[in-house]
């Protein structure tokens, strides 16, 4: 068979969902023949795995008698984003912001975030932690900062720093004890203030720590920030999963790629005989982990020497690194690393998904929709004001 033959052949190829065959798109890019070897080059338009795989069906269908490869190319998958938008880039010497989340208060989620941020830190990255859990910020205890007079320069205010990470948190700049019976707005308004007001060095990844929970406070934030990974802190009894749901349907609503579960409080070590046991149902978030297309990141124990470690604000991850649980931190810190390398393969960086509300403005409300959309407008070259020229 000659390749003007082959072509006919293709001509009755429709494309899937389509009445055009893939010959009048132009998408055969290339035919090459040798014998009964036919090797074809296609370019479509679709990321879809289904319309490849429904070609791959159809196309040896009317050209049964030879041998047939095929290569497609492909546009890029588009890769998840927070659905911040791009836009003002109010902290563009961060590179990733990653959410630490958990469905109620008390799992662990301010313990997690201090060891698995000091665990990438050790792994070479410049790391930094927001402590945004406003109603108990105890980020600068762990961290063994607490009472530590920030530095300020002009009116920006230095970060702290302990084990190698920057540190800020409304518990450094709050009197201590106090009070915080805050809403959405206000809370959105300071994580802003917490970002554009600090002097952020140049970081590779800043975890922020998130109040507990998915109301609206927390549904506000997670809109206001932009944000390349979301981690689900959990305790591994299934009241506490199905708390755990709700939070990783929060990162599926907002778009932030999932990075994974950390299942903690799932055995315990004891520490005479150093063997752990089952407590809560360890290894149930292996199933949720499924169910939500992601990894569990890494299973710590319930220690001791973890509560020690926080209630002294010297982390176990950096006090106690040949534990079997700093390593555990130091593993969920690789594949988190992993994860957020092969972001930067599809280039999605924090420039491009930074948000564009200003100080106090919900991206759900009325007026948020609206500069999302004249933003948006101004994107694609158009005038912005909404009247249609693009
Ligand atoms: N794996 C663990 N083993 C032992 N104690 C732990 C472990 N994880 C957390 N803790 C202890 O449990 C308590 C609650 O932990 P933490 O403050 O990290 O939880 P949280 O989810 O951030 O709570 P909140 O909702 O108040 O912000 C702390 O005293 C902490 O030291």
């Amino acid at each position: 068979m000659n390749i003007e033959n082959i072509k006919k052949s293709l001509e009755n190829v429709k494309y899937p969902g389509f009445s055009k065959s893939i010959i009048d798109f132009g998408f055969v890019k290339d035919i090459k023949v040798e014998d009964k070897n036919c090797t074809i080059y296609l370019d479509i338009t679709s990321t879809s795995k289904e319309v490849e795989d429904e070609l791959r069906r159809e196309i040896p269908k009317v050209l049964p008698n030879l041998n047939l490869i095929l290569f497609f190319n492909k546009p890029k998958e588009e890769v998840q984003k927070s659905n911040s938008v791009s836009g003002q880039n109010i902290a563009p010497q961060i590179k990733k912001i990653v959410m630490v989340s958990s469905g109620k208060g008390g799992v662990g989620k301010s313990t997690t975030t201090v060891n698995l941020a000091i665990a990438t830190a050790m792994q070479g990255k410049k790391v930094g932690i927001l402590d945004a859990d406003i109603y108990g910020p105890n980020i600068p205890r762990m961290m063994g900062v607490n009472g530590k007079e920030v530095e300020v320069v002009g009116n920006k205010a230095k970060p702290l720093n302990a084990y190698g990470v920057d540190i800020m948190s409304m518990g450094v700049l709050m009197k201590e004890g106090e009070a915080v019976i805050w809403r959405g707005a206000m809370i959105m308004k300071a994580i802003q203030q917490l970002l554009r007001d600090i002097l952020w060095e140049e970081l590779d990844i800043l975890f922020i720590d998130m109040p507990p929970g998915t109301g609206d406070a927390q549904l506000t934030l997670a809109q206001s920030v932009p944000v390349s990974a979301g981690i689900n802190v959990t305790t591994p009894q299934h009241v506490a999963l199905d708390d755990s749901r709700r939070s990783l349907d929060m990162f599926q609503k907002l778009h932030i790629p999932t990075a994974g579960i950390i299942e903690n409080m799932s055995g315990f070590i004891c520490p005479n005989c150093n063997t752990e046991s089952d407590i809560f149902d360890k290894g149930t978030c292996e199933e949720l982990a499924k169910e939500y297309k992601t990894q569990v990141l890494g299973s710590l124990p319930i220690e001791p020497a973890i509560r020690r470690g926080g209630d002294s604000g010297k982390p176990i991850v950096y006090f106690e690194p040949e534990s079997i649980t700093a390593k555990r931190y130091m593993m969920a810190a690789e594949k988190l690393i992993a994860m957020l390398d092969s972001q930067e393969s599809n280039d999605i960086s924090n420039e491009a998904i930074q948000p564009i509300m200003p100080a106090g403005v919900s991206a759900c409300s009325p007026e948020g929709q609206k500069i999302k959309a004249e933003h948006q407008a101004k994107k694609s070259g158009g005038c912005g004001t909404g009247c249609g020229c693009k």
